[in-house]
C-alpha cells in the first residue's frame, strides 16, 4: 500500500533520513521508534510530503511526487502534533476542517448532510460528541489531542501517520487510543503508521516496528523480533527489556504486598 524505496530527506542541504526503505501493507500497524533526534518526525514529515526527498514513495504504485497536494491528502492524513491555537474554532467546526477535501468547493459555511454526519461519527468514536460547541481554546492537552484525532479521522484517509499520539493523553485514553487505531486499521483499504516513545503502547499497536539510528534503519521486522533484538538497547544506549521487566516487578510487588497503611484523601 505504501512503499519506501532509498528515501532521503532533510533541512537546509542535508540528510536526517537517510536510505530507508519500507512496505506497509493494507491492515498493518507500523510503529517508528528509536531515540530523541534519530529522525522519526522527518520520517513522518516526509512521507506525507511536507518536506522534499530523493528516492522514491509509492503510494497503491502511485509516485507521491507526481501526484497533487490534494491527491496526497485524500490518501494519506497526519494527526498533528498540538501547537499554539491562534484562531479558536469550537471541537465541531474544528473537526469540520478534516472534511475541507470532500467539500468540492462548497464554502466551510455549508457543510453537506453527509459531511456533518461524518463529523459526528468521528466525534462520536473519540468520545467528544457531547461537548462539540465548546471552543478549542479551552480544552485541555488530551482532550485537544482528540480533537486532532476526530478531525483526521474526518479526513477519510486510507493511511493515517501519528507523530506521538499519546503524549498528552491519560492511560485509559491511551489504552482506549491504541484499541481505535488497531480497530480502524482493520477495515478496508487502512493503515496506520506511528511513532511511539511508549515501547508498551507500540508493543500493544504494532504489527512491525522500524527502529530508527541516527536517521538510518537499525531494525525492521516483526514486532516481536525487533523489541526482543538486542539492537533494541543498542540504540537506546541501555538494557531497555531489563527496566522493562525491574518496573513490572514493582507493580508486581504492589498488587501482591501487603495492605498499605491506609492514606488520607486530601479535601
Ligand atoms: N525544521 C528543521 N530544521 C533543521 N533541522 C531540523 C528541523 N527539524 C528537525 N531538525 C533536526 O533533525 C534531527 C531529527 O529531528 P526529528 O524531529 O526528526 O527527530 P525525532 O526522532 O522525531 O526526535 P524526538 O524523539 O526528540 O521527537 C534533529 O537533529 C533535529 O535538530
Amino acid at each position: 500500500m505504501l512503499t519506501l524505496k532509498n528515501v532521503s530527506a532533510g533541512y537546509n542541504g542535508f540528510d536526517v533520513i537517510s536510505d530507508i526503505s519500507l512496505d506497509v501493507m493494507e491492515g498493518e500497524n507500523l510503529c517508528i521508534l528509536g531515540p530523541n533526534g534519530c529522525g522519526k518526525t522527518t520520517l513522518i514529515k516526509t512521507i506525507s510530503g511536507l518536506i522534499p526527498h530523493m528516492g522514491t514513495i509509492e503510494i497503491d504504485g502511485i509516485n507521491i511526487s507526481d501526484m497533487k497536494r490534494t491527491e496526497v491528502a485524500e490518501k494519506i492524513a497526519v494527526m498533528s502534533q498540538i501547537s499554539t491555537i491562534y484562531f479558536s474554532y469550537t471541537i465541531y467546526e474544528t473537526v469540520l476542517l478534516g472534511r475541507y477535501l470532500h467539500m468540492n468547493g462548497r464554502t466551510f459555511k455549508e457543510p453537506s448532510l453527509r459531511d456533518r454526519e461524518y463529523a459526528d461519527k468521528c466525534l462520536k468514536a473519540v468520545g467528544l460528541y457531547s461537548m462539540k460547541n465548546k471552543q478549542i481554546s479551552t480544552l485541555s492537552g488530551g482532550q485537544l489531542q482528540r480533537v486532532y484525532l476526530a478531525r483526521t479521522l474526518a479526513q477519510e484517509p486510507n493511511v493515517i501517520l501519528l507523530d506521538e499520539p499519546t503524549n498528552h493523553l491519560d492511560l485509559k485514553h491511551q489504552a482506549e487510543l491504541v484499541d481505535f487505531l488497531r480497530d480502524w486499521s482493520k477495515e478496508e483499504g487502512h493503515t496506520v503508521i506511528g511513532v511511539f516513545h511508549d515501547l508498551n503502547l507500540a508493543m500493544k499497536l504494532a504489527d512491525n516496528v522500524l527502529l530508527l539510528d541516527k536517521g538510518k534503519i537499525a531494525a525492521y521486522g516483526k514486532t516481536k523480533d525487533v523489541i526482543s533484538s538486542k539492537l533494541l538497547s543498542d540504540v537506546y544506549e541501555m538494557d531497555v527489556a531489563g527496566y522493562m521487566v525491574d518496573s513490572l516487578k514493582q507493580w508486581e510487588s504492589i498488587q501482591n504486598g501487603p495492605a498499605q497503611t491506609k492514606l488520607r484523601k486530601i479535601k
